[in-house]
Order: C-alpha cells, then structure tokens, then sequence
C-alpha cells in the first residue's frame, strides 16, 4: 500500500514563548507498558506516550495476552498474563519501532511458543544480528532474515549469560535482562558506556532484584513481577525539539513541566548550557527512581557558541543529535560530531539525511562516517526537507525553519507522530511569529 505523504509548512519565528507539559517519556512507558503487561496484576499509568511506537508495544503485548484499557486523560490500566505470554494467531507487528522489536525478543526467548516479530519497511532495514548474538550464546532458538526482522523464535528455556554489549545499547541490554528474569542463575550484561537504565529502575519498580556497578548490571532469575501505579515523566528527547528553539531565539523564555531528568538522558542540558543558554531546573523529585522536574530555558542575548559531541556523550545524546545538528549552524562557532555511527542505522541513516537537508537549506556541512562538522554563522533559506520518513528528522528541520530565510516545507511529516503526535499543535503554540 503507497499513502501519500503530508507536507507541513514551518515559517520563520520571531521568538519562543511558553509553558508545556509533554507527553511521557518514549522509553519509559515502552518499559511500563512491557512490564506491566508480563507483571501479576493490574497497573494503571498517567501520562503515557501519546507515541505511535509506544501503541505498537502495547498491541503487541495485547496479542500475547494481556489486557491494555485505554481510560480518559491518557491513563492506561494493562493487567499482565503474569508470567506467561499466550500463544499470538499470528505475527507481532513492532511498526516502526526498534526498542518493541529488540526489548520484546528477549521477554519471549524463554517464553514458550513460537512467535514472529515483523516490522515497516524502515525497522526491516535495521539490524538484529546484536540481539540474535546474546540470545543464541543464552541457547535461544532465534532466526533472523538476513540479519533483518521477520524475527521468528521458538521459545525454550534458557542458559544464564555474561554478556558485553559491543555498541553502547539500551534495547541490546533491555533485550538480555528480560531473558535473563526468566531464567535461572544470574545473567550480567556488561557495557563500556552506561546507556539510559530505565529498564534496571522500572525493573526495581516492579519488584525484580537487580544489582549493579559503574559499568554492570545483573539479575537473576526466575522472577515475577508485581503490577504498580504511576505517572510518567514528560519525555525529554521531545522536549530537546523546543529547547533547541528556545536555544535559538534571545529573549525566548520556556518553561517545561514534570519532565524526566534521568541522568543518563538529560546531557542535553548540559550540553546547551556549554553553547550558553541559560537552564534552571526547579522542583526536583523521584517517581519510581526516575528524577522528574520543572525546566526553565533562556537564550543568551549574544547567540550561541560552540561545542563538540563525542566519545560517551554521543551515545548518551544519539536521539537529540539530529535537532543539535539541524541548529548547528545558528551558532557563533558550529558543533562537531563525532563516535556517532549509531545514527546511520535508526529509523533512517540519520547522518546522511542531516547533512543532505542541511545542505539543502544552504548550510555548509562536512560528513563524516561517525559523525559531522557543520560551521557557525551560517543564514539558511527555506527549502523542502525530505524527512525519510523519520520522526525525529522532521521536527529537527521543523526546528531549523524557525530561523530560516523564507517558508520551510516538511515532506513525510505524519512521521512525528512516531514518537510526539501533539510536536506540531505545540510548536504553532510556543513560537512566536
Ligand atoms: O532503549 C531505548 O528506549 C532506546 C535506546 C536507543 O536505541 P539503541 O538501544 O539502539 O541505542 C535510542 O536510540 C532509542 O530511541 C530508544
Ligand atoms: C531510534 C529511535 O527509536 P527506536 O530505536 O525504538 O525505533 C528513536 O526514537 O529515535
């Protein structure tokens, strides 16, 4: 089936205005809505992604047997099949998302039955040799399509594992610790980076005994987890669209509410405040171990410096370079970056489609096969962006275009609602013209 793809306009902006509450964290409910939807018992969450990625999570939990209630206000309630998934009539389809595919492959390793994860033409393209590895080394019965989705697994017990992740991965490590839950002994899983641990604190919350060091997690199985109650924190690799707008304009003021500030997520804070915008964060607090709080940006009056993003803090930020390199060449003295290969297999070769529309916008770019240079004080004039159809690609040149010379055209831009349905009311909303 061909559908046609929408085209959105982005003018100009004269400043950025406003106070928000985002949807929840992307990474956070695809981990409630697994856990919950495995656990003993009835959750219920506030809050929960709005994201098309996060509804492919939760049908396809739904086809294996547990029950997904959709109340008003964004509140879920998911009661679990506790600890046994049903055989499903037919495929589970991820959609467009890597972390349903990865993250679910290991809760169904040692599940008994016979299931086939398929996905859209775009997740069909990215690897899953780095999940077959861990889960075939635990004696998984896992065959991929030339190292592509359909994934098919015929589910049987398992082996304990120590595992060292070669790509810096939290769906890599998610995807071995759900395996490792169901089975007996302690399985490790070791990486050079600390990725986000959502996975380590919703696992916690659930109930499971987890242990971990600086560089380490492990747990061990067999574990049941028991339903729990809560709100999602906002997600803050949506909310790098409008801070990275924010960054752009002197005089804007943005407020953003009961976002998530996990650690291992928030570098782009620090990252913004090294090219001199000005951040407070305000009214600090845990909700199941995740840090949640209130984020107060200004733009410095003289425009932004300079920065470079490389080595762990590459990793740690993959999801928000695309928006930093699409503001890249507002700044006095550009970003470089570098260790970022990652990017070339999400939902579209992200380095590749960064550099080509910033050049089409006029912008002088060097690509690199990890990563780009792209020069401060450049003007960009409106132009047509090919987003790939890639969710974060749109609303990282939906940003850009609020600096532009000229009207900005979006192609492919329903792909936002992947990940942040609400990203193009709520822009209109904070942007001044
Ligand atoms: O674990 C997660 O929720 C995610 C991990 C990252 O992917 P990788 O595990 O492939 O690095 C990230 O890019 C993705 O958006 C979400
Ligand atoms: C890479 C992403 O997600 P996923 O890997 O889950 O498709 C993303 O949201 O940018």
């Amino acid at each position: 089936m061909h559908t046609a793809l929408e085209e959105r306009l982005i003018r100009p902006a004269r400043n950025i205005n406003g106070s928000l509450r985002l949807p929840g964290d992307k990474s956070i409910s695809h981990r409630y809505g697994m856990l919950s939807a495995f656990a003993q018992g009835t959750s219920r969450f506030t809050n929960f992604s709005t994201g098309a990625d996060c509804a492919s999570t939760l049908a396809c939990m739904s086809a294996l047997g547990a029950i997904v209630e959709r109340k008003e206000d964004g509140v879920i309630e998911v009661t679990g099949v506790g600890g046994k998934v049903q055989q499903p009539t037919g495929p589970l389809d991820c959609g467009n998302s890597g972390s349903t595919m990865r993250m679910i492959s290991g809760l169904l390793a040692p599940q008994q039955g016979e299931f086939t994860l398929i996905g859209d033409a775009s997740l069909s393209r990215r690897p899953m040799e780095r999940i077959r590895k861990p889960l075939t080394a635990m004696g998984a019965k896992l065959m991929l399509t030339e190292g592509h989705a359909p994934i098919t697994i015929h589910g049987a017990p398992l082996t304990a594992l120590d595992y060292t992740t070669p790509v810096p991965s939290a769906q890599v490590k998610t995807c071995v610790l759900l395996a490792g839950l169901q089975t007996p002994g302690t399985t490790t899983v070791r990486e050079a980076v600390r990725t986000r641990d959502h996975s380590e604190l919703a696992l916690r919350a659930f109930g499971a005994n987890i242990e971990r060091g600086l560089d380490y997690v492990s747990i061990s199985g067999t574990q049941t987890l028991s339903a729990i109650e809560g709100a999602v924190p906002g997600d803050i690799s949506s909310a790098a669209f409008f801070l990275c707008a924010a960054a752009l304009f002197p005089g804007s003021q943005l407020l953003l509410d009961s976002l998530g500030l996990n650690p291992t997520r928030a570098s782009l804070l620090d990252v913004l405040t090294s090219l001199g915008t000005q951040i407070a964060v305000l009214n600090l607090e845990e909700k199941h171990s995740e840090l949640v709080g209130t984020v107060q940006v200004s733009a410095p009056a003289e425009g932004l410096g300079s920065t470079s993003v490389t080595g762990a803090l590459a990793a740690q930020l993959i999801d928000e370079l695309p928006v930093l390199a699409a503001i890249a060449p507002y700044t006095r003295g550009g970003i470089r970056i570098r260790d970022a290969k990652e990017l070339r297999v999400k939902e579209s070769d992200r380095i590749a489609l960064v550099v080509q529309n910033l050049r089409t916008m006029g912008a002088e770019v060097e690509e690199f096969e990890d990563g780009m240079d792209v020069p401060g004080g450049q003007t960009l004039h409106g132009a047509t962006i090919d987003s790939g159809g890639d969710h974060r690609i749109a609303m990282a040149f939906s940003v850009a275009a609020l600096r532009a010379e000229g009207e900005t055209l979006i192609s492919g831009s329903e792909s936002a609602a992947i990940s942040f349905p609400e990203f193009f009311d709520l822009l209109d909303f904070i942007a001044e013209r």
